[in-house]
């Protein structure tokens, strides 16, 4: 067995999982293909997201690094909440720092450690106006009509990336896998679209289900549970402060005091193992 090649860790944020490649060191010139074969997860390593520690760029002062997404299709996104506190976590402790800012296609995200080992990302404002979602026509976002059940009455959020969420009477009982292909390729979303379903529960948590873009069904996604407390306040269904959202992979804390206030995810990181990619993944 060799260690040839270049280096990555396994990590995830409530089984949101990520190949985490460090550019600065390992320098990558990924093609949309080779990222979808890293990916995959019978040829390759398998992940939701493949995501590079990139240098910092003059654009993001005082950041520590450039954050790089792509989905498991291979294309590149603009913003992961997951993978945020993933990476944070392991340039605060690259750094012995208590806080970290990153720039992403979304623009710069400033994390901290929060306690229980866990980590709070500032990801910025959620974005509510049409165009900068973007939907391809002027639309109420909080009322849009996809024209299939049930996102008949959806609303539609950027967290740097888009979303639609919809509210059920069970978002267990929904056919995600059926209409999640549909609502990511709708034609109201240019650049196609992450599809969230959500319950209230007795609790007062919310329970929400994730089609992401580019991945599928996946166990958590932390800018769609940032939509989806944005979406349940805006709503009026849920008080402005924190919400507890319950993912498949378990709970993440939202927190938004609404208008331009800057939404703010709290939640875990783990490593799972590291290991090299090389042989057909680098060709
Ligand atoms: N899992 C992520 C979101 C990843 C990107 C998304 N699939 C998109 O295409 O926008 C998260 O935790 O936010």
């Amino acid at each position: 067995m060799t260690d040839a090649g270049v280096p990555f860790r396994k990590m995830h944020g409530l089984g949101n999982d990520f190949v985490v490649v460090d550019t600065r060191t390992h320098p990558l010139a990924l093609t949309d293909a080779q990222a979808a074969r890293i990916a995959d997860r019978r040829a390759g390593v398998g992940c939701d997201q493949l995501v590079t520690i990139e240098p910092p760029r003059p654009a993001y002062p005082g950041s520590a690094a450039f954050m790089g997404i792509r989905n498991a299709d291979g294309g590149v996104v603009e913003a992961c909440g997951n993978a945020t506190r993933c990476v944070a976590h392991l340039l605060m402790d690259e750094a012995g720092a208590e806080t970290v800012t990153l720039g992403t296609l979304a623009g710069p995200v400033v994390a901290t450690r929060a306690a229980d080992g866990l980590v709070r990302v500032d990801m910025g404002p959620a974005r509510t106006d049409w165009a900068a979602i973007p939907l391809a026509e002027a639309r109420d976002t909080l009322h849009v009509n996809l024209g299939v059940a049930p996102f008949s009455d959806a609303v539609a959020v950027s967290m740097g990336n888009p979303h639609v969420v919809a509210f059920v009477e069970n978002a267990e009982r929904v056919d995600l896998r059926g209409i999640g292909p549909v609502i990511e390729h709708h034609a109201l979303f240019p650049n196609r679209v992450n599809a969230e379903v959500v319950s209230r529960r007795p609790d007062g948590t919310l329970r929400m289900r994730v089609w992401e873009r580019g991945a599928g069904i996946t166990r958590a996604c932390g800018t769609g549970a940032c939509a989806v407390a944005v979406a349940a306040i805006r709503r009026g269904l849920m008080l402005p402060g924190a919400v507890t959202v319950v993912l498949d992979g378990g709970p993440l804390v939202i927190d938004w005091a609404g208008g331009d206030a800057p939404v703010l995810m709290t939640g875990p990181v783990a490593t799972a193992f590291t290991g090299h990619l090389n042989g057909s993944l680098l060709s």
